[in-house]
């Protein structure tokens, strides 16, 4: 397995340009199959994940063509099985996205339990209780659900909790469902709404997304679109927060500064100069970061999928923050890795206590996820000395060329796949 080694201490300075959200393009992707004519999809993010949704939705007979990179087109009208594969199922989390788009377009869906990121335990039930609200008969049987209907009505879903997922996938099934569903305490993340904006330009009539009240009128058909995915807010806070952790000075280019106001917020909050233009932000840090406190909370609250960088960042302030994360119970296990770098945090239930150090010196770490991997990346270019992040492939699900933009920031790294590699870079850097 592949490993990034970094050298730290380097200040990152310099542009970088964010690609397309990750999160929008799982749900884009698996809404595109839902009409017989051609949707061309542009702005995609070349990372795994996504690479697995297009082989999945392959898999049950859509034709794609991959027109550059970043863009592709997709034609489900060949769609003969509407099964997918476990194989694809396992890799990735939005995976369940096809059992929506599948079921209101076929009326039918097989999918295995989904996999992803182990951040938490990660219930689908919100989901199965839309798709039954909406006249399903849904059924868990050999490890996949199977959710089927003569025909879906319109209803009226009330979202126990704010789940991004359970919107996007009760808002794909409602759209060729008959009559008027609306969706309550529906989540608002920017995601959301783009995968609402793509399905009404595919003639869906979806009102609302952005707020916590969707409302859809169903439609019979759905027609041909083509669509650009918004700017990966993800990508572009940790490239924020590696100016921050970095003492560094970066121009985050390609970006909605308004979907950013959380993370913004946080790092001014900190000490950092943050400079809004109309699409891109610069975040000069500070010689000397404080301390702050953060809970993760749903969109517009600060992002889960932010909670890594940001405690890896305060473990460099001064004084004590603490760092709250309510949406996955599972997402400090990074924490042990910084410690090990010489990070002074304790966590007590869903939060840890962070008493910020002077600097952490490299060491050999593992990447325990997605997020996590990428912070801990942040923390060896922070680092005095050499660190190695072992299990990168964590980081390739959502990062697209993560090594090659961090170095043209200055950013001393390089992905290895040997011990032999790991000594080269170390003799070569001394
Ligand atoms: C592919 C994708 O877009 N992944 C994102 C999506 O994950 P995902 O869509 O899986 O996350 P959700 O928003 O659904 O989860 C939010 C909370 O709701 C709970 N829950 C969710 C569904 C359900 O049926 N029952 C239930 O109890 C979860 O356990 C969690 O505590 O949103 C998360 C929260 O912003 C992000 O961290 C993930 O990066
Ligand atoms: C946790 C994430 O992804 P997933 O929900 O696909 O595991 C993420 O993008 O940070």
């Amino acid at each position: 397995m592949d490993q990034y080694i970094i050298k730290g201490g380097n200040p990152l300075v310099g542009e970088v340009e964010i690609g397309g959200a990750k999160n929008a393009a799982l749900g884009i992707l698996a809404a595109a199959i839902m009409t017989d004519e051609t949707v061309v999809i542009d702005n995609l993010p070349d990372v795994q994940d996504i690479n697995v949704l297009l082989e999945a939705i392959a898999g049950i007979g859509a034709k794609v063509d991959r027109l550059d990179r970043h863009k592709a087109a997709i034609n489900g009208s060949m769609i003969g099985d509407c099964s997918v594969d476990y194989e694809y199922i396992k890799k990735i989390r939005a995976s369940y996205y096809l059992l929506g788009a599948l079921l209101g377009k076929y009326k039918r869906a097989e999918v295995p339990l989904p996999g992803g990121c182990n951040i938490g335990s990660r219930p689908i039930d919100l989901h199965l209780k839309g798709f039954k609200s909406l006249g399903a008969e849904v059924e868990i049987c050999h490890g996949s659900i199977i959710a089927k209907a003569e025909r879906l009505r319109g209803s009226h879903i009330f979202l126990d909790t704010v789940s991004v997922g359970a919107t996007i996938n009760i808002m794909m099934a409602a759209s060729m469902a008959e009559g008027y569903t609306i969706i309550e305490n529906s989540a608002r993340e920017p995601h959301v709404v783009d995968v609402a904006n793509f399905l009404n330009s595919m003639g869906a009539n979806i009102k609302g997304a952005g707020t916590d009240v969707i409302r859809i009128r169903g439609v019979e058909k759905l027609h041909r679109t083509e669509y650009s995915i918004i700017p990966d807010q993800i990508e572009a806070g940790t490239f924020m927060f590696a100016a921050a952790a970095t003492k560094g000075d970066i121009m985050v280019k390609n970006v909605i500064p308004k979907h950013l106001e959380a993370t913004t917020a946080k790092l001014e909050e900190i000490g950092c100069e943050v400079e809004e233009f109309d699409d891109a932000v610069r975040v000069v840090a500070s010689k000397r970061l404080r301390n702050t406190h953060v809970k993760t909370q749903p969109y517009p609250g600060y992002p889960t999928d932010m909670q890594p960088q940001i405690g890896v960042t305060l473990a460099l302030a001064s004084g004590t923050s603490i760092v709250t994360e309510s949406i996955f119970e599972n997402r400090f296990k990074y924490i042990d890795e910084l410690t090990r770098m010489g990070a002074n945090v304790k966590v007590e239930g869903n939060s840890a206590i962070i008493t910020g150090v002077e600097k952490f010196t490299g060491a050999r770490v593992s990447a325990p996820d997605l997020r996590a991997g990428a912070a801990l990346v942040i923390a060896g270019l922070a680092a005095e000395g050499i660190t190695v992040v072992d299990d990168i492939v964590y980081i390739q699900r959502g990062y697209e060329c993560f090594e090659e933009k961090l170095r043209s920031l200055g950013a001393e790294i390089e992905r290895v796949s040997s011990e032999k590699e790991i000594q080269k870079f170390k003799l070569r850097v001394g």
